[in-house]
């Protein structure tokens, strides 16, 4: 928790969090208090569900990235909470990734909230010393794939899905710590070549390099990533939130120390005309394809 917590003020985030909840018995004490996420937590199991609710795709503006980040961090310091599965209730998509009506024509001082929001939800969800898993019934595109990168365990549904870093492919460079979270968890072969060139992955091949960790039928899904939860649970947590922070404690402290220069070089980019052209031209293809 300290660790978050030093990583979110790091990141400027922590000021905006909201006043710890204060505790009462219900059984889903966090459930009205998001606009964006449904946020349940079982006490019996200390298990909370994390369930991405923004229609029609999920897509990542920039309040709802914040709320990701504050209900994780709120979980993190929850005795109740053990572990938190992240899913969505949008039929067939996990997230699209970043809210690309946000980003185009986006001037410079939202941005710098846009990606600050990113930086924080990402590491809010990858530094938790909870259990975290997603459970990825649909699309998980870009910053949809990044949510489930920052996860400890990732079951995705059989089907025409598609995950993936596909960010080359929109023009836009890959920044340090999605590729280093990339690379951590499918390799620097898989790494090079799916990085460079922004490759999306059907489900069979996200399992073959270990982009996800199982590909079971979409009903399956969640009950897989319950059932996973349930054991990864009973491991004594001290012991078991001391080993992540280990091992993730390096890429915590990267992103930390690198975070401003991170926002400089992605506003750059992100705002200069020709990636600002690309992202203009993507959303007119889907309000076309939308269409017809
Ligand atoms: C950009 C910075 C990069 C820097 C690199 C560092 C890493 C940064 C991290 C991430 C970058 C990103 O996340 S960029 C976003 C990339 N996302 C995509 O490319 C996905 C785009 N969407 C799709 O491919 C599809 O929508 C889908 C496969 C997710 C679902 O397809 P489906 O056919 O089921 O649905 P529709 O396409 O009809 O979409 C429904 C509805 O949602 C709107 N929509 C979809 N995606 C986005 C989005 N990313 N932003 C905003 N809006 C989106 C779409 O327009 C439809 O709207 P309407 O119903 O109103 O027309």
């Amino acid at each position: 928790m300290a660790c978050i917590q030093k990583t979110l003020r790091g990141l400027g985030v922590l000021r905006q969090l909201p006043r710890e909840s204060t505790v009462n018995q219900t059984y889903c004490r966090y459930a009205s208090s998001y606009k964006y996420l449904q946020v349940d937590l079982d006490k019996k199991t200390k298990v909370a569900h994390l369930t991405l609710a923004r229609k029609p795709a999920n897509s990542l503006n920039c309040d709802m990235m914040k709320e990701i980040a504050m209900a994780t961090n709120e979980l993190d310091q929850d005795r109740d909470c053990k572990g938190i599965i992240i899913n969505s209730c949008v039929p067939n998509i996990f997230s699209a990734g970043l809210d690309l009506t946000e980003l185009y024509q986006a001037k410079e001082l939202f941005f710098q909230d846009f990606w600050r929001s990113l930086q924080a939800m990402f590491s809010t969800i990858y530094g938790t010393k909870v259990v975290t898993m997603a459970a990825i019934e649909g699309h998980a595109p870009a910053a949809g794939c990044i949510i489930a990168l920052a996860t400890d365990y990732r079951v995705m549904s059989e089907g025409k899905f598609n995950i993936g870093l596909n960010e080359s492919m929109l023009g836009i460079p890959m920044n340090f710590w999605v590729k280093d979270a990339f690379i951590a968890t499918c390799g620097q072969r898989e790494g090079e070549r799916a990085l460079q060139l922004g490759q999306m992955f059907i489900p069979s091949t996200a399992l073959q390099i270990g982009l996800v960790d199982e590909v079971v039928p979409q009903e399956l899904t969640l009950p897989t990533v319950q059932k996973h939860m349930k054991q990864w649970v009973k491991v004594p947590g001290g012991a078991r939130g001391l080993t992540k922070s280990l091992i993730r404690q390096q890429a915590m402290d990267n992103l930390k120390a690198k975070a401003d220069e991170d926002l400089l070089i992605m506003t750059r980019h992100m705002l200069s005309q020709p990636i600002q052209n690309t992202i203009g031209a993507y959303l007119e293809n889907m309000t076309k394809k939308s269409k017809r």
